[in-house]
């Protein structure tokens, strides 16, 4: 069973002229259970839309297509399941004179939450030291922690993370990649993650959707995705780099010279082909590697956009 699943959802605004705007456009998302799975996509393409969509915080357009979150579909479901998921979209409130700890006792008592669980949570996110601390003293990082703390009082099935290194120093960033990572690994929990940052999701994601302008673009595990998005380019070594280039352009392969003396060699050939050719004109090969594209190129190469 898919932790959420979202099939052909749209949602339009009104701009301020009252002009329609589709901020998702026939969405299709499919979070399998366990895990990390990161929802990217540049500024504006309805990262957050499509999160406040699943959790019931906006309606999304009448008649356009399904929501299910933990098999229950959304919204007439989510009072069943609501209780095993939790959120933290954009920079939580906390009240700025109480401690952290006190913060989390507050809305455990409101949610029902034994302290021990406070505790527990205060413990996941390594803020135990710093607990009794008044949260307006906290560092940016240490209160998107907290954030996530409470997000976890209730031991969630399904954990979403709307852009939770948005603000945070490379530390910062860091701490949060980590906890990321160690509750994606827990067996239960199931984490959805928005980002705009590539090599976020690149280090923390098992699984991508990627959303241009309301609608998805890429989807799967994320080494397949950069796989597919691959340039197939080879990078050759070679004594004689404008020699070579010239063999192996009159054998009909396409190729370009690189800034540090190297050839590369554009299309998915075979690179036993391209030894061969270089060989039988007398050009040995010192070095061949397939260049694989980052999450960026292949982010780029998929939706033509810069994020
Ligand atoms: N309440 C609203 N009223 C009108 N337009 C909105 C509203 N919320 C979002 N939009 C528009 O919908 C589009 C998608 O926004 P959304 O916030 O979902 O994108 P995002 O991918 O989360 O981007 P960001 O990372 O900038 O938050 C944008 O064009 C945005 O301006």
């Amino acid at each position: 069973m898919p932790a959420v699943e979202m099939v052909g959802v749209s949602k339009t605004y009104r701009g301020r002229g009252g002009q329609p705007l589709k901020a998702l456009d026939g969405l299709d998302m499919v979070v399998g259970s366990g895990g990390v799975h990161g929802l990217l996509g540049p500024n504006g393409s309805g990262k957050t839309t499509s999160i406040r969509a699943l959790l019931g915080l906006v309606g999304v357009d009448g008649g356009s297509g399904t929501m299910k979150v933990l098999d229950q579909p959304v919204p007439s479901g989510l009072p069943g399941v609501i209780g095993d998921v939790g959120a933290m979209v954009e920079t939580p409130l906390f009240f700025p004179g109480f401690s952290g700890r006190r913060n989390l006792r507050l809305l455990a008592e409101t949610a029902g939450v034994p302290s021990a669980r406070v505790e527990e949570c205060l413990e996941l996110v390594d803020l135990r030291e710093r607990a009794d601390d008044r949260f307006k003293g906290y560092s940016l990082g240490m209160k998107q922690r907290l954030g996530i703390a409470a997000a976890l009082l209730k031991a969630p099935r399904l954990l979403i993370l709307d852009e939770p290194s948005n603000g945070l120093d490379p530390a910062g960033i860091r701490d949060v990649r980590e906890l990321i990572r160690r509750l994606g690994s827990d067996g239960r929990t199931t984490v959805l993650v928005s980002s705009h940052l590539l090599a976020e999701i690149q280090q923390v994601c098992d699984s991508v959707t990627i959303l241009a302008r309301g609608r998805r673009v890429a989807s799967g595990p994320v080494a397949e995705v950069l796989s597919r998005a691959g340039t197939g380019d080879v990078r050759v070594v070679v004594p004689d780099p404008a020699a070579a280039a010239a063999v192996l352009s009159a054998a009909g392969f396409s190729v370009s010279p690189t800034p540090d003396g190297q050839v590369l060699v554009h299309g998915a050939p075979a690179p036993g082909q391209i030894t061969r050719v270089l060989a039988e004109h007398g050009h040995y090969v010192e070095e061949l590697v397939r260049v694989t594209p980052d999450l960026e190129s292949a982010f780029l190469a998929i939706t033509g956009e810069r994020a």
